[in-house]
C-alpha cells in the first residue's frame, strides 16, 4: 500500500500524537495573504499535501542556499511537483500549477554537502504567473481553499468507512507495517487530512496523487482515494498470496534461528550467561507436562547435553529447538469425541448440500467407531473432481465430531524426510509435517487431512513407504519422526485422506484406503449450493445483507453455464464472489446496481461469457459418431470422425491421442476388419482406402479406452456407409472378442450428454448400476441401452439404411472421391 514508509514513519515520529496536526490545520489561513509571490521548490519523487510531513534532499547549491535563508527567517515556500522525475525541473513547463505552501521543520547539513529537510504542508496554491524561473522559480500564487461536504450525509459516512475499512484490511496484509497508523487513522476527525494523510502515502504514480490533490471538494477527493485503495488492495491480496507461497516452514525455521542467535550474541556481549537460564526454564518447563517416562528422560538428556555445549556451537540450537518441539506437542492430550449422531448429521447437513451417500458412510463410519469405543479403522479417502467439498467436508467431519482439525497438503511432496522429519544433523532440520500437524492442532486425536494423496511423487526415498507407517494402525502408535527422535502415538489421530485420481496413488497405499467416491455435481445440485451456500457466504464476506442484494436463479445458471467449467463449485465460487464484489463497490460509489442479479446483468457484470457447451450437431456424413468423455473438469461429449481417401489400406490417427485411445482404435479396427460378414462389407476395400480417424479439438489431448465402442461405431458407419442414428452417444471399452467393458466417469458423462441435447446413450450392462446411482430426476428424458457385445451397438447406433450417396465400393478405383465421405469436416 504504502510507498514511502519514511514519509509515514515522520509523521508519527513528529506529531507527538495527534494535537500538533489538528493545530497546524486549524492555523492554515492564518498568516497569509491572496495573490503574494512566492519561491517554488520542485519535488520530484512526492506531492506535498496540507497538514502532512515529507522529508526531501536537495542536491543544488543555489536551491540549497535560498532553502537554508527561508529556514532560518521562519518563512514559507512553495512545493509543486515535477510532471517528470527524471528531470531537474528549471522552468514552469516542467511542473504542476496547483501546489502547497510548506514551512521547514528540520534542516539536516549531510556529509556529502547534500541537504535533507522535512517540510510541513500548509495550504494549497495555484500559480497565476511565473515571475522568474532563474536562479529559482518565483511565481504570483493564490490560494484555494478546500470545499468540506456536508459530513452527516449518507454517501459521506459511506465513504469515510469504505476508506477506513478497505485501510485496515490493507494494514492486516502489511504486517510489517505500524499499527499506529490504524489508531492515528481512527483519530483523524478532520476528513481533508485524513484523505491527504492517505493520499501522500499511496503506492501510486505522481499524477494520480497530484489528481487528489487538485480536488478540493472532499467528498468527491474521498471517492477518487477509495478507488486508487481498493486498486492497491487487490494488489496487495495478490502479493499476499504469492509471499505465503513461498514462504516454506524451512525458511521459518531458518528464521527462528537467526534471531534467537542473535538475541544469544548480544547477551554474551553483554556479558548476561542467559543460557544456562535458558536450559533451566527449559527444564521447568518440563516438569510441569505429563508426558511418558521415556519421552520425559529424552528431554532431560537432551537438556543435559545442551548445558554442556557451548551456545555458539552448531548443535545448541538445534537441541534447543527440539527441546521446545518436543514442550510444544500436546503428549495425550485428547478432545473428548462428541458421538451424538444426531449432532453429527446435523453438522454435516448444514454445512454441505446433498451428498447423500458420502455423508451416510461417514456415519456409518462414525457409528461403528461409537459401538466399538475405538477410532481404529479403515483411513477414509475422500475421492472425486476439484472443488466438489472433500477437503471442506473434512472440514465439517471435525466439527461434527468435536475434534481439532488440521490439514496438510502433499501435492508436490517429493521427500520422505517431509513425512518423517529431518536428521538433526542436516541444516535446518525440522520434523516432518505429520508431526508438524499434529503441533499446530495441539491435539493427540485431531482429525487429519491429508490433501492430495495422489499428488506425491518419490523423487526422494519413498514418502508412500513413510505415509504407510503413519497410516497403519498396527505401526502408528508409535510413529518415530526422523528430527524427534522419540516415538509419538498417532492411533487415535482420524486420518482423512483426498485425491483427485486413484491411480497415481501407490497400490500398497492405496490398498489401506476406504474410497468414498464424490461425483460432480449437476446444474440442478451446484444452482442449489451457489443459493443456499455459496451466494449467501459471498455477501456476508463482502460486507452485504440480504436485504441489499439477492440472485435470481437464472443468474446462477447463466454463471454456471457460461463462465464456469467443471465439476465442483470452486470456480463457481469466485465468480459469485465477484458478482457481489462488483455490486458492492457500486453501491460506495454510488452508482446504479441491480438489488436482485437477473441473468442479463451477469453479462454485464461479468464481461464477455468464457465457455460454450459442446452441443449435438447434426450429421448427414456416414462415418462419425459421438463419445463421452471425462475430464477433471466434468464430461463432455466428443466427436469421432473417420474418413476413407484411395490409398493401399493405410490407417492414421489424429487429434493428440493418448497411446490407449490409440490401441482402442486399433482394436476396434481390427475387429472390424475380421468380422466384416458381420456388416457385409468387401474386403477389398481395406487394401484400396487409406483410413483416417480424427478427434477435433485436436490440440485437446485425449486418452482412455472408453472411446472403443464409439470408434468401432465410426468405423462400421463408415465401411457400411449407414449414418450413426441422431442424438446417439455412447461410451464402453472394446476388446478383440467383441465384448463391451465398462468405464468411469459415468455420471459426468451422462450430464455431459444431457446437457449437449443427446436422447439416447448406449454403454456396457456394467455400467447401469452407475446410472441407477444418478438420480432420476435428472436423467428423466434420457433414453439408455445397456450392451455386452459390439453387434449390438450396430443395431442400435446405425441406420438401417445406408445413405442416399453411398458409396459403390466395386468401382473404387475409377473416382478418387465419394460423396458422403470425404467431406466430414464440415459437420
Ligand atoms: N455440497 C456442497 N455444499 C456446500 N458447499 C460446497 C459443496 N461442495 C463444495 N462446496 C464448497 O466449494 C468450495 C470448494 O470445496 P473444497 O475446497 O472442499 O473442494 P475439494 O473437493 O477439496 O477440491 P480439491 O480437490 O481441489 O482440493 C468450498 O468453499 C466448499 O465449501
Amino acid at each position: 500500500m504504502f510507498k514511502n514508509m519514511t514519509l509515514l514513519g515522520t509523521l508519527i515520529e513528529h506529531s507527538d500524537g495527534l494535537p500538533l496536526l489538528e493545530t497546524n490545520m486549524k492555523n492554515m489561513h492564518k498568516d497569509h495573504n491572496q495573490d503574494a509571490s512566492l519561491t517554488l521548490l520542485a519535488s520530484k519523487y512526492n506531492v506535498l499535501f496540507p497538514g502532512i510531513y515529507m522529508p526531501m534532499t536537495l542536491e543544488n547549491a543555489s536551491i540549497i542556499r535560498l532553502v537554508k535563508k527561508v529556514y532560518e527567517t521562519g518563512g514559507i515556500i512553495g512545493i509543486v511537483a515535477q510532471k517528470k522525475e527524471d528531470v531537474e525541473a528549471t522552468s514552469a513547463q516542467d511542473i504542476f500549477t496547483i501546489g502547497t505552501t510548506a514551512r521547514i521543520l528540520k534542516l539536516i547539513n549531510l556529509p556529502d554537502e547534500r541537504v535533507r529537510i522535512l517540510l510541513q504542508g500548509e495550504e494549497k496554491f495555484q500559480i497565476e504567473d511565473v515571475i522568474a524561473e532563474t536562479p529559482y522559480l518565483l511565481a504570483s500564487i493564490s490560494r484555494l481553499k478546500d470545499k468540506t461536504s456536508n459530513t452527516q450525509s449518507k454517501h459521506f459516512k459511506a465513504v469515510v468507512s469504505s476508506i477506513k475499512e478497505t485501510v485496515a484490511k490493507l494494514i492486516s496484509l502489511q504486517p510489517e507495517f505500524p499499527t499506529e497508523i490504524k489508531l492515528l487513522l481512527d483519530n483523524i476527525n478532520d476528513f481533508n487530512l485524513l484523505t491527504y494523510f492517505l493520499a501522500s502515502g499511496l503506492d501510486t504514480d505522481i499524477k494520480s496523487k497530484q489528481k487528489l490533490l487538485e480536488i478540493h471538494d472532499s467528498k468527491k477527493r474521498g471517492t477518487v482515494l477509495l478507488k486508487y485503495l481498493l486498486k492497491d488492495l487487490e494488489v496487495s491480496k495478490l502479493r499476499k498470496k504469492i509471499q505465503d507461497k513461498v514462504h516454506t516452514d524451512i525458511e521459518q525455521l531458518q528464521h527462528d534461528f537467526y534471531i534467537r542467535r542473535q538475541i544469544k550474541v548480544l547477551q554474551e556481549e553483554l556479558g548476561e550467561n542467559e543460557f544456562e537460564d535458558e536450559i533451566d526454564e527449559l527444564r521447568a518447563e518440563g516438569e510441569k507436562k505429563q508426558w511418558p517416562k521415556e519421552v520425559a528422560d529424552y528431554f532431560y538428556k537432551a537438556l543435559d547435553k545442551a548445558e554442556r555445549l557451548s551456545p555458539n556451537s552448531a548443535d545448541y540450537p538445534v537441541l534447543i529447538s527440539h527441546a521446545e518441539l518436543m514442550l510444544e506437542l500436546p503428549w495425550s492430550v485428547y478432545t473428548t469425541d462428541n458421538m451424538d449422531l444426531k449432532m453429527a448429521k446435523k453438522v454435516l447437513d448444514t454445512e454441505h448440500y446433498g451428498l447423500e451417500k458420502v455423508k451416510e458412510r461417514l456415519l456409518e463410519y462414525l457409528a461403528v467407531r461409537k459401538l466399538t469405543q475405538n477410532m481404529k479403522g479403515p483411513i477414509l479417502c475422500l475421492y472425486g473432481p476439484p472443488g466438489v467439498g472433500k477437503t471442506s467436508l473434512g472440514k465439517s467431519i471435525a466439527k461434527a465430531l468435536n475434534r481439532k482439525y488440521v490439514k496438510v497438503s502433499l501435492g508436490g511432496l517429493h521427500d520422505e524426510a517431509e513425512i518423517r522429519g529431518h536428521r538433526k544433523t542436516y541444516v535446518g532440520a525440522m520434523p516432518g509435517r505429520i508431526i508438524k500437524g499434529i503441533q499446530n492442532s495441539g491435539s493427540s486425536n485431531p482429525v487429519f487431512m491429508l490433501d492430495e494423496l495422489d499428488k506425491i511423487t518419490d523423487l526422494r526415498g519413498d514418502p508412500a513407504a513413510a505415509l504407510l507407517e503413519v497410516l497403519d494402525p498396527e505401526q502408528n502408535q508409535a510413529f518415530v519422526d526422523t528430527f524427534l527422535e522419540v516415538p509419538y502415538d498417532l492411533s487415535k489421530v482420524l486420518f482423512i485422506a483426498t485425491a483427485n485420481q486413484l491411480d497415481t496413488i501407490p497400490p500398497a497405499l492405496r490398498d489401506r484406503l476406504e474410497i468414498i467416491e464424490i461425483n460432480g455435481y449437476t446444474i440442478e445440485e451446484k444452482l442449489q449450493i451457489a443459493k443456499k451456500y455459496l451466494f449467501p457466504k459471498q455477501r456476508k464476506e463482502n460486507g452485504l445483507k440480504a436485504t441489499d442484494l439477492s440472485i435470481h436463479d437464472t443468474a446462477i445458471v447463466k454463471v454456471i453455464e457460461s463462465y464456469t467449467r467443471e465439476s465442483g463449485v470452486r470456480e463457481l465460487d469466485r465468480k459469485l464472489a465477484s458478482l457481489v464484489r462488483k455490486v458492492g463497490k457500486a453501491m460506495v460509489l454510488e452508482e446504479p446496481y441491480p438489488k436482485k442479479i437477473h441473468k442479463e446483468d451477469v453479462i454485464s457484470l461479468l464481461g464477455i461469457e468464457l465457455f460454450d457447451q459442446e452441443m449435438y450437431q447434426q450429421t448427414h456424413l456416414p462415418g462419425v459418431a459421438i463419445g463421452l468423455a471425462w475430464t477433471p473438469v466434468g464430461g463432455d461429449i466428443l466427436f469421432i470422425e473417420a474418413i476413407l481417401s484411395a490409398g493401399k489400406g493405410k490407417l492414421t490417427l489424429s487429434g493428440q491421442l493418448g497411446d490407449v485411445m490409440k490401441e482402442s482404435a486399433m482394436t476396434a479396427f481390427t475387429y472390424l476388419k475380421a468380422n466384416t460378414n458381420l456388416l457385409g462389407i468387401p474386403d477389398k476395400v481395406f487394401e484400396s482406402y487409406d483410413l483416417h480417424i480424427h478427434l477435433p479439438a485436436g490440440a485437446v489431448p485425449k486418452d482412455g479406452p472408453s472411446a472403443g465402442i464409439t470408434l468401432f461405431a465410426a468405423l462400421a458407419s463408415l465401411y457400411t456407409q449407414r449414418k450413426v442414428k441422431d442424438k446417439v452417444a455412447m461410451t464402453g471399452e472394446i476388446t478383440l472378442r467383441g465384448k463391451v467393458l465398462p468405464v468411469g466417469g459415468i455420471k459426468e458423462k451422462i450430464l455431459a450428454a444431457k446437457r449437449a441435447g443427446i436422447k439416447e446413450v448406449i454403454l456396457s450392462k456394467e455400467n447401469k448400476k452407475d446410472i441407477q446411482e444418478i438420480k432420476q430426476k435428472d436423467i428423466q428424458d434420457l433414453k439408455f441401452h445397456y450392451v455386452e457385445f459390439v453387434e449390438e451397438v450396430i443395431q442400435l447406433a446405425l441406420q438401417p439404411s445406408k445413405v442416399e450417396a453411398a458409396k459403390d465400393w466395386s468401382i473404387t478405383k475409377k473416382r478418387k472421391q465419394q460423396p458422403g465421405i470425404g467431406h466430414v469436416s464440415t459437420l
